[in-house]
């Protein structure tokens, strides 16, 4: 099982219009609404892959209600904490004419220290049977920036291997309580570590005690620092299209490759495989899965050394 966490669950709601303009008021062609989150789309795209999936995280009021709801015929098993205060939405904004799409994302319900202290129960016995663990998103108000070092160093006691993507001071101290991996974008990479080259920057965050380093290029596929060796991966061309959930996927293919004891390498091409397959899907969050087929066998993978 694997067992992904979002402390801060989101409805994502999604529009799509003909052309966003400031200050315009809009006609909305298009709504979807679905359950959402970092750790619920990978949970998703892990139970696609044929995965056992569980999902922990808070969930409350009347918008959790609707987000429960489409989760419940979905694969990943529901192990959500409920709290009193409701769910966020998250409002992605896709431009018809441009593809581009423009995301607000709200701050998430109020967390009190005893929800907080029924969620650390729930999670200490879900890792208890996990084979893996991913921690994902931003923080809901209310929960400490060392939540995710406390829930690093859980599963790190249990033994089981915990991938952490977030960003900001959450980041930085989930960092330094040593989880197996992370999967930081160049923004965050540079927010971290004030370097811009992805190589130094991912060297660094190694150094403040992340075991691998997934960096996500965007476009471009990922490089990665890992014990094992550095590889670069990178898709046959990169796509245009709706990048929402594109990392979420990422992490999918990292773990699930993981679980399945395939080498780094593989770890990798899966990666982006699904990466570049999510960008290209209509739906946010999902993946297309005949270009996920197509594309695993072309992804490049490449010792990567720098050119001094
Ligand atoms: O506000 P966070 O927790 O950083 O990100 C939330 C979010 O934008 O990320 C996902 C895409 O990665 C969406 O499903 C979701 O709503």
């Amino acid at each position: 099982m694997i067992l992904t966490v979002t402390l801060n669950t989101a409805l994502d709601v999604t529009y799509t219009v003909d052309a966003l303009v400031p200050h315009g008021s809009h006609r909305v062609g298009e709504v979807t609404e679905r359950p959402g989150g970092k750790g619920l789309n990978v949970a998703r795209v892990l139970g696609a892959l044929g995965h056992d999936a569980v999902v922990t995280g808070f969930v409350g009021g009347a918008t959790g209600g609707v987000l429960r709801g489409l989760l419940a015929p979905l694969p990943p098993r529901d192990a959500l904490v409920t709290v009193a205060e409701n769910t966020r939405r998250t409002l992605a904004i896709t431009d018809r004419s441009t593809g581009d799409t423009t995301q607000l994302n709200e701050p998430g319900p109020q967390v009190s220290p005893a929800e907080w202290a029924a969620f650390l129960g729930t999670y200490e016995e879900l890792v208890a049977g996990a084979d893996a663990v991913a921690l994902c998103g931003s923080l809901p108000p209310g929960i400490h920036v060392g939540a995710y070092a406390e829930l690093v160093r859980i599963a790190r006691a249990a033994a089981v291997p915990v991938l952490l993507d977030t960003s900001g001071e959450p980041l930085r101290r989930g960092i330094a309580a040593r989880p197996d991996l992370v999967k930081p974008n160049a923004e965050e990479l540079a927010q971290l570590t004030g370097s811009r080259d992805p190589l130094r920057a991912a060297g660094d965050a190694r150094r403040r005690g992340a075991h691998a380093v997934i960096a996500s290029l965007g476009p471009e596929g990922v490089l990665a620092l890992t014990p094992d060796g550095v590889w670069r991966a990178a898709p046959p061309a990169p796509v245009r299209g709706n990048p929402t959930g594109a990392g979420d996927s990422a992490v999918a293919g990292l773990l699930s490759a993981l679980a399945e004891g395939l080498p780094w390498p593989e770890r990798l091409a899966r990666a982006v495989a699904l990466s570049t397959a999510t960008v290209l899907a209509p739906t946010a969050g999902e993946f297309d899965a005949a270009a996920y087929a197509e594309l695993l066998p072309r992804v490049t993978v490449e010792p990567y050394t720098p050119t001094p």
